[in-house]
């Protein structure tokens, strides 16, 4: 039985690594794909990106939507002009890592932090984080960190990162805390006004559900466009900043390199393709799974007939809307601005007129993933994998003697005194034998 588990448990890493294979050659491809030139033809495009009507399953996409949409936002984050320089990137609504496994390989980062709204996920990724244990070394150190809180609360812990990630988070939060949370962010974890902003990138998915019955409108959808904050002119702090909301856009980018928009235009049509994707997808789901989408708040609020899933959702993005005019046409003391008598930084904790930023996030997980030069024992090559047995036996649990792998149920219950007792075994505790080959 234990060894069932613990072969399971070794396999469910291997699988891991194994769907990570199989979907990364489509990630890197996609990614590739969709290169800095913008210069991929039409053509090309369909070939690599389409979707099929399955009798059975309804529209299947390829690559998968959720891969579509990371790529499109990592691709954002290799753009040349400030490759190699993002070097502290936040994941907000992290969910179960799955972003961040890709985050991770783009180069320069040298810090992760997510936040998340959720504990369950946390424990989820928790599992996935040793996976790390296994892969290919980084060349460079890095920190990934994981909290658990709102992201609209502003921790100080994120302040002065080079940039921002929420991919289908804020469908999921309530106005009020979208309010803060495009405060926080623009305000606090990206340092808008600092020298730095010149590589500060903001990156915000949602999908826009403002149709609710399936019609593959093609045109409608490209026409539906991202509200998107411009640049700022990042000498001239006093001056106007470009303000370019496109109404009805579901896909919301917000940028603030100077002279952004040949970042943005050149992929519109691309970014499009991937969030016309994920339009139809959600309006299929629309009916029947739509609530489920939503934050268990959101939840408990459309399943007291408080909200509408829908309504809600155009709610949200009015907000931001809304919120990105006011951020820039008032830009200065915005902090402590009271806005129809509500207190911009109320907080559970804190009550009105709570500090600007504090340490809201709880710290649920850090960790380092190796790098090479870190003094471990097992090498790797990026087209190979190895892992010493000898290492990998004493993590399970189990012994190689005269080509046998033993395992036994008294080192599996002494587990964490493994490392020093693991050549006194008493023959006794030799309780079952397996041979493997
Ligand atoms: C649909 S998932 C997105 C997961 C991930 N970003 C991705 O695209 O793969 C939304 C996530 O946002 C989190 N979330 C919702 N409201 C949040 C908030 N106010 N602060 C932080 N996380 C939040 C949820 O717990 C959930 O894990
Ligand atoms: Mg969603």
């Amino acid at each position: 039985m234990i060894i069932t588990l613990q072969t399971l448990m070794f396999f469910r890493e291997t699988l891991l690594k194994a769907l990570d294979s199989i979907l990364r050659p489509y990630y890197n491809k996609f990614a590739l794909t969709f290169g800095r030139n913008g210069d991929v033809s039409d053509e090309e495009l369909d070939e690599q990106v389409f979707a099929e009507f399955d009798e059975e399953k309804g529209v299947v996409f390829y690559p998968p939507v959720y891969l579509q949409r990371y790529a499109a936002v990592s691709d954002c984050l290799m753009d040349e002009r400030w490759s190699g320089k993002l070097e502290k990137v936040v994941d907000l609504g992290y969910h179960d890592m799955s972003f961040i496994k890709y985050l991770k390989e783009v180069s320069g980062i040298q810090c992760i932090l997510g936040v998340d709204i959720e504990s369950i996920p946390l424990r989820c990724s928790s599992d996935l984080i040793g996976c790390d244990d296994y892969g290919p070394k980084r060349e460079k150190p890095l920190q990934v960190t994981l909290f658990q809180g709102n992201a609209a609360d502003p921790d100080y812990r994120l302040i002065g990162c080079d940039a921002v990630v929420a991919i289908e988070m804020i469908e999921h939060m309530l106005p009020q805390d979208l309010d803060r949370l495009i405060h926080t962010v623009v305000e606090s974890y990206t340092e808008l006004y600092s020298e730095k902003q010149s590589c500060v990138t903001i990156l915000i998915t949602t999908q826009s559900n403002q149709k609710s019955e399936y019609t593959i409108d093609t045109e409608s959808l490209l026409r539906s466009t991202a509200t998107r904050l411009a640049a700022f002119e990042q000498h001239d702090k006093t001056s106007q900043c470009n303000l370019d909301v496109e109404a009805g856009k579901n896909y919301m980018m917000f940028d603030y390199e100077e002279m952004c928009y040949d970042v943005v235009v050149p992929r519109r049509k691309i970014d499009n393709r991937v969030y016309m994707i994920e339009d139809v997808n959600s309006r299929l789901n629309c009916s029947t799974l739509q609530i489920n989408k939503f934050s268990k708040t959101s939840q408990n609020l459309i399943a007291k007939n408080k909200v509408d899933s829908l309504v809600h959702t155009r709610e949200v993005i009015d907000e931001i809307r809304h919120l990105t005019k006011m951020l820039n046409f008032n830009r200065s003391g915005i902090n402590q601005s009271i806005e129809n008598g509500v207190h911009i930084w109320h907080n559970i904790n804190w009550g009105d007129n709570a500090p600007y930023w504090n340490q809201y996030y709880k710290l649920v997980r850090e960790y380092n993933p190796p790098h090479e030069f870190d003094d471990d024992e097992g090498s790797v090559e990026l087209s190979r994998l190895e892992i010493p047995m000898e290492r990998l036996m004493r993590w399970d649990g189990y012994q190689i003697v005269d080509n046998m792998v033993i395992h036994s149920r008294l080192v599996v219950d002494n587990a964490s005194t493994l490392g020093t007792q693991e050549d006194d075994w008493p023959d006794d505790a030799v309780s079952e034998v397996k041979k493997y080959y």
